[in-house]
């Protein structure tokens, strides 16, 4: 097959060879990622002994982090480096975190007294920052590219192809994370060390190093099959300059004598080339359109936190196994994996028999009319949890009557809180008394224990303490978060992968990788919105709280279905070949009149608004 710029590459079924290294590169990334991210609070708290407000805050700061450095890694490759070889040195920054990582978590390295404990605190926590700050430069840096590059692999015709290609790599980081999560918990499980036995954390942190590594190299192995697209120079220093000049000019003829002028953009012919501000343009309409996309991510981030504490009240019990409450978010993967290719081979098929033109951004305003629907069930299943039991914890509500005439001291062992069923066991000391006794608790009940005025030495507590259950353990059953996990995959299937692809094919050809860092940042403003939103609302019932996001979402929605009404879709390639040619008509000489007439029509193509989009024509929403 013959690429856009003359490029021969092998195809296999229609579809570029060297998309399968891409895509087998962005599962082995994701792995490592999602892998280490998954242990990552609990080295926090258990190898490096922060206290919990510590370590979810350095945990959200990496994760926010991780999606800030796209647009740095974006510009690199769009001005400077092309984005191959910006995936091969990120890639290797991101491999050296990783192992830094796994490095950090070797408790031998500083346990000079051999006790099982780091002697040299300082130099894991050093050393992970380090690590954890590579990593952030490295995967968020090479996301925008590594997407990008994918879709710079097909030729203008394969749009068909390369939309499929966006859905299988978005499978691909489906399926790399959800294995992941599932591996690097029992990898930390183990214990491991050369003087004593601890938590392996370092092999939890090794696998994905090791993973980071094979990202590379199958990477690389694909060098020969690439269409690598050429940087343009300091693009991005261009666009600056040139939105400046053009506000700059704007001012200076802000005077009624001057004529207006169709787009303030336009400001800037008086100095810059017309391909390039046609290209500005381009990049801000799109970024116009993501404005409300950030609420969104504020929803479907909630996954992690609020959620899996609604699930942390709820019965994990489901007969043969017992489901922890944060491996629910595993379901998001686990439904992605089903829903995409339904979607692709079945739904969308199906809507368009029905003669319905399912554009990208109505998909994307159907996403998230979705994900506000996720949380209309989330707060019903809250208010039935709320209805089902007043309290969360049975710990400060488990009461004794002692029936004794002496007074009792009882103590308890250690309770896992996160296990549906809990078995605790209490010691009751009175003098020469010593006994203990062990019950399992279903979790969030609570239990009255009456202490018999017959307990003497000897007696066995075990069977002469009695209880009763003052309050039910958790009844509603976590299947019953089924629903609102559907609604919010079924809107990220809508809403992600069709951005993901809308942002590469709607980016002109020097600025694909800075589209997508764009498209990603609207992840990083969306976990602070959540922060920002939980702090100043501070309602009292959680479920009013989900309520409240539901609405602000359904606010948005319609805002950017007004948006995307007045959304013109344009074909960049097009575009900028009739720009190209243009220039190249210059050289022949043509009388000025002609050439002003194209640029009208040229101008007029940018904006108009009919014919569909799939076509490489323009279409609206
Ligand atoms: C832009 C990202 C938030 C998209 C993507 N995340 C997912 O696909 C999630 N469904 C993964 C799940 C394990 C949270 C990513 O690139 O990580």
């Amino acid at each position: 097959m013959v690429n856009k710029s003359g490029f021969n590459s092998k195809e296999v079924c229609g579809y570029p060879l060297s998309i399968f290294f891409i895509v087998v590169n962005e599962f082995c990334e994701r792995f490592s990622y999602y892998g280490m991210r998954a242990v990552l609070v609990l080295y926090f708290k258990y190898f490096l002994r922060w206290d919990d407000d510590l370590a979810t805050s350095i945990y959200h700061t990496f994760v926010a982090l991780c999606y800030l450095t796209p647009i740095l890694g974006a510009i690199v490759a769009d001005s400077w480096l092309g984005k191959f070889k910006t995936i091969i040195y990120l890639s290797i920054v991101y491999a050296i975190g990783q192992v830094a990582m796994a490095v950090s978590a070797i408790h031998d390295i500083t346990d000079t007294d051999r006790d099982g404990t780091p002697n040299n605190m300082t130099f894991h926590v050093v050393l992970s920052m380090v690590g954890l700050f590579l990593i952030a430069l490295g995967t968020g840096g090479i996301k925008p590219c590594v997407a990008a590059f994918g879709g710079d692999q097909f030729g203008d015709h394969q749009e068909r192809q390369r939309r499929t290609f966006f859905s299988v790599f978005y499978l691909c980081i489906n399926g790399g994370s959800l294995l992941s999560t599932i591996i690097t918990p029992i990898l930390r499980a183990q214990n491991c060390g050369i003087y004593s036995k601890q938590k392996c954390y370092s092999l939890a942190f090794g696998v994905p190093a090791a993973l980071m590594v094979v990202a590379l190299v199958v990477f690389i192995v694909g060098s020969g099959m690439y269409y690598k697209a050429k940087p343009e120079g300091n693009i991005m220093g261009d666009v600056c300059k040139c939105i400046g000049f053009a506000i700059s000019n704007r001012y200076k003829h802000r005077s009624k004598q001057y004529p207006s002028r169709e787009h303030w953009m336009d400001w800037a012919e008086d100095k810059y080339d017309k391909l390039l501000i046609a290209q500005i343009k381009m990049v801000l309409k799109v970024l116009f359109l993501y404005i409300p996309l950030p609420m969104f991510w504020t929803l479907f981030d909630q996954k992690g936190s609020r959620w899996t504490l609604q699930a942390t009240t709820m019965d994990g019990n489901f007969g043969a196994i017992v489901i922890q409450p944060d491996q629910m978010q595993t379901v998001n993967p686990i439904l992605i994996l089903t829903l995409v290719p339904i979607m692709d081979s079945v739904i969308y098929p199906l809507i368009k028999k029905c003669g319905l033109n399912f554009t990208p951004l109505k998909r994307m305003t159907v996403g998230m009319f979705l994900a506000a629907l996720a949380f209309v069930c989330a707060a019903v299943v809250q208010i039935e949890i709320d209805v089902s039991r007043k309290h969360l914890t049975y710990f400060n509500l488990t009461q004794f009557v002692n029936g004794m005439n002496k007074p009792v001291n009882v103590s308890t062992s250690e309770i896992f809180p996160f296990l549906i069923i809990i078995r605790a066991t209490f010691f009751l000391q009175s003098g020469q008394l010593s006994c203990a006794f062990s019950r399992d608790f279903g979790f969030g009940s609570s239990y009255t224990f009456f202490i018999p005025s017959t307990l003497s030495l000897g007696s066995n507590c075990q069977e002469s303490i009695t209880g009763a259950e003052d309050i039910k353990p958790n009844s509603v059953h976590m299947a019953l978060q089924v629903p609102q996990y559907f609604f919010i995959t079924a809107g990220e299937v809508m809403f992600s992968v069709t951005g993901l692809e809308f942002s590469y094919s709607q980016a002109p050809s020097n600025m694909k990788a800075v589209l997508q860092a764009g498209w990603l940042l609207t992840v990083a403003i969306g976990n602070f919105i959540v922060l920002i939103v939980a702090e100043v609302a501070k309602l009292p019932k959680q479920w009013t709280e989900y309520v409240l996001f539901a609405s602000l979402l359904l606010c948005v929605c319609i805002i950017f279905s007004i948006m995307a009404y007045f959304y013109t879709y344009i074909d960049p390639t097009e575009i900028e070949a009739k720009f190209r040619r243009n220039v190249g008509d210059d050289d022949d000489d043509k009388n000025d009149k002609q050439r002003k007439l194209e640029m009208e029509m040229m101008k007029r193509d940018l904006d108009r608004s009919d014919d569909e989009h799939y076509k490489g024509k323009q279409t609206k929403m």
